[in-house]
């Protein structure tokens, strides 16, 4: 290894994704393995998405992160069990510009450090572990030149958080159980990508984005140990995941401008609220639905189905207009790093 002064840096993206067969319930806590198969749509990261920035460095003493600009333990099973398994993975590392020279053998001996930040609210039931654990591992890979690819990683993602292991492509993505007792088999696999059903519209309607009071790790731990009927529920597809937050998934763009307007007259903004900011995303389903301000949505006119409609102002906090989204991506742009490229502490 060269002398102590340089910083080798990765910036990645990373989105979240939908479960629309969802996982609830392990057969093993510490290696995070399902007792069922999921499948998920990931969700376009224009809208929803992690960016993380990991550095190494010979001078860094410890390995530290910061979670949307607040430093956070890195001490806790999840993040120590990714950490070790990415280090195991770890390869030669050369920048003959900058000098660097990391040897395979280094590895276990250099500290990182990780700036992460989220675009949406974390812990609150949009996936923000499954973005954020994504991210890191995906990052983390690139950082130490490791040679697995996106499914092996997802195996790694996948015990930082379950969900994360789908973050790792784009489109449709189907985590497989497996039926290893290492876990080695249980990792996430593309089933088609973004471009597969493109007119699909998925609309989040965030009633909540305070932090759960019941973390999916602890819900669907009692739900394993108490239901009788978990093992049948798989058979069944909804639209919520963990938390308040309706995700309603139309499937194609006249069906979604229908539904927005449907979702606008029954859940108009309060007074004080702006359309801007009422529905954010993709814009242009407000517009197809010939909404352009308040005065569009005051003016809908209620839908036939349902007599004597009652509107309920405020209830909703905010709509996400999103559709299905790319896998990660490296951000090779130094600008959009979040650690200092000379300290390799946040900006
Ligand atoms: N960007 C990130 N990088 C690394 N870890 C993250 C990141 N964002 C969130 N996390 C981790 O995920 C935890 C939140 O996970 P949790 O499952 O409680 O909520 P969620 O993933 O937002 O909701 P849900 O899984 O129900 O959709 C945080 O406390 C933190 O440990
Ligand atoms: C309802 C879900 O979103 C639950 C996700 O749970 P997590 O992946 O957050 O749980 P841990 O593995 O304990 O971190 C369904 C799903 O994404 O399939």
């Amino acid at each position: 290894m060269a002398e102590k002064s340089w910083v080798r840096m990765v910036t990645a993206q990373t989105p979240t994704n939908i479960a629309v067969i969802k996982y609830w319930g392990k057969r093993d806590e510490t290696l995070i393995l399902p007792v069922n198969d999921s499948i998920s749509v990931t969700l376009d990261p224009a809208h929803l998405c992690t960016t993380t920035t990991v550095a190494v460095s010979p001078s860094f003493d410890q390995d530290r992160m910061w979670l949307n600009g607040k430093e956070i333990s890195l001490s806790g099973g999840r993040y120590q069990n990714c950490l070790r398994e990415i280090r195991a993975q770890a390869c030669d590392v050369e920048d003959e510009e900058k000098g660097i020279k990391i040897a395979k053998k280094d590895w276990e001996n250099l500290h990182v450090h990780v700036a992460s930040y989220n675009n949406f609210p974390t812990a609150a039931g949009l996936a923000s572990s499954a973005a954020g654990f994504a991210c890191l591992v995906f990052a983390l890979a690139k950082l130490m030149n490791a040679k697995e690819d996106n499914s092996e990683l997802s195996a790694i993602a996948r015990q930082g958080s379950g969900s994360a292991c789908r973050s790792l492509f784009g489109g449709f993505v189907k985590w497989i159980m497996g039926k290893a007792e290492d876990g080695s088999d249980s990792l996430a696999v593309q089933l088609v990508d973004e471009k597969h059903w493109d007119e699909l519209v998925i609309i989040i309607a965030v009633v909540s984005s305070r932090q759960k009071e019941t973390s999916s790790t602890t819900g669907m731990r009692d739900s394993v140990e108490t239901s009788l009927l978990l093992q049948h529920r798989a058979k069944v597809a909804y639209t919520f995941d963990a938390g308040p937050n309706a995700v309603l998934i139309a499937h194609n763009r006249k069906a979604a401008t229908q539904l927005l307007q449907k979702l606008l007259f029954y859940f108009p903004p309060s007074s004080d609220a702006d359309l801007n900011s009422y529905v954010i995303g993709d814009k242009s389903i407000l517009k197809d639905a010939g909404i352009e301000d308040m005065k569009d949505v005051e003016a809908l006119s209620p839908p036939p189905e349902i007599k004597n409609a009652q509107r309920s102002k405020g209830d909703v906090s905010y709509f996400i207009c999103t559709k299905p989204g790319r896998g990660p991506v490296l951000l090779s742009d130094e600008s959009q790093a979040l650690l200092h490229p000379e300290t390799g502490l946040p900006k």
